[in-house]
């Protein structure tokens, strides 16, 4: 596997959604194996059912795909699937990865009749190299120039029929003509907490640790809609269980191992809380500039905007507006605040009515 990108001190965080080598080597083992296993995303589960049933009928390759979506919520566990549900074999690298055309043409010509490229970041591919993956994908054939300058001469190489996963955070960061070229495109949703709760309970039931229901609702409603997260929360608090009780996770135990961790109720680390915090306390709920937010919380401005508020932003906790930040009714409450008596007129919603 190459994922030969370090991941950022930031993403080191117990909720960050990305994961290194060595995280996604333990990830290994809490994959499902099949569709059938795979928990949620209904619709993109269903219609890629379809399209995979109708290529094993003609016996054909299937059309190249395009999963869309979230660090973390199973775009490589998907390909995987794919190529089992294919009977093919699978290779996995990255767009960062793929510096030249001729890293590319190496994995193509490499390729076996029906396997499975799985290209993660895709968006992250260097143009000439994204330019041979056109007519890879349409014709299956790649143009492997041979020497320099005016004498450089195009050799072309017959690909046998391959099925290209491509995976994408930002699906609008792909140029069309590649985006045009995949039969089908599946966008991945955040997951829900009854989800989230079925993949806490599957993987404990994998790491044979004893959890019952509220215990495993407990570590889902902290996981941010991500199994990713889910998981290694999971492992967090079987550490717990099995340091300070008997090994078996209960609400109880996974409230006070997450509290441990610094992972609230909603998800929230000690990062996100430290930003809306400031926001709330020295600046009255906003409107705050970035800078200031950042200075105030003692982060780079890049952290909080990249790093704590997407997530704040998606739970409607702040709001990214022209004047600057600002917190939302839910963001007081959250932190169990009273927001500021407005002088505002009647029918103005304080600060958020601005
Ligand atoms: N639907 C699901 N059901 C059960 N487990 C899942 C599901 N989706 C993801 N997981 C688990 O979450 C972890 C992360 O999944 P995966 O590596 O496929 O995410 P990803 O979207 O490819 O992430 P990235 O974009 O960082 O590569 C894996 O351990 C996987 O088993």
């Amino acid at each position: 596997m190459t994922w030969d990108d370090p991941v950022p001190e930031t993403d080191q965080r117990l909720v960050a959604a990305a994961a290194d080598g060595e995280e996604r080597a333990v990830e290994a083992a809490l994959r499902p194996k099949d569709l059938g296993e795979f928990i949620g995303q209904e619709r993109v589960r269903e219609q890629l059912d379809l399209v995979l049933k109708a290529a094993r009928q003609r016996g054909g390759t299937a059309d190249h795909v395009l999963l869309s979506g979230a660090p973390g919520l199973g775009k490589t566990t998907l390909s995987m699937i794919i190529a089992a549900e294919m009977g093919a074999p699978i290779r996995i690298t990255s767009g960062p990865a793929i510096q030249h055309a001729g890293d590319l043409a190496a994995i193509l010509s490499s390729l076996t009749e029906g396997e499975v490229l799985f290209l993660d970041e895709i968006h992250r591919m260097s143009r000439p190299a994204e330019e041979m993956l056109y007519m890879a994908m349409e014709d299956f054939r790649v143009d492997v120039i041979v020497g320099k300058g005016p004498g450089a001469t195009a050799i072309p190489l017959e690909l046998p029929p391959f099925t290209l996963v491509g995976a994408t955070t930002r699906a609008g960061l792909l140029p069309p003509p590649l985006r045009d070229r995949f039969g089908f495109t599946g966008h991945m949703e955040f997951y829900g907490p009854a989800e989230l709760e079925r993949v806490v309970r599957r993987s404990a039931d994998l790491l044979d640790v004893a959890i019952d229901p509220e215990g495993a609702a407990e570590i889902a409603g902290r996981s941010r809609g991500t199994p990713r997260i889910a998981n290694r929360l999971l492992r967090r608090v079987r550490d717990y269980a099995q340091v300070k009780a008997d090994g078996a996770i209960t609400r109880e135990i996974a409230a006070q191992a997450l509290d441990v961790y610094e992972v609230d109720l909603r998800g929230l680390d000690r990062l996100d809380r430290a930003v809306l915090d400031a926001l709330l306390r020295l600046f009255g709920g906003g409107p705050v500039g970035l800078s200031t937010l950042a200075v105030a919380v003692g982060e780079e401005r890049e952290t909080v905007e990249e790093v704590a508020e997407p997530f704040l932003v998606r739970e409607g906790l702040l709001a990214r507006t022209p004047r600057g930040r600002i917190a939302t009714p839910a963001a007081w409450a959250h932190l169990g605040l009273v927001p500021p008596q407005q002088s505002n007129p009647p029918g103005q919603q304080g600060l958020f009515g601005q």
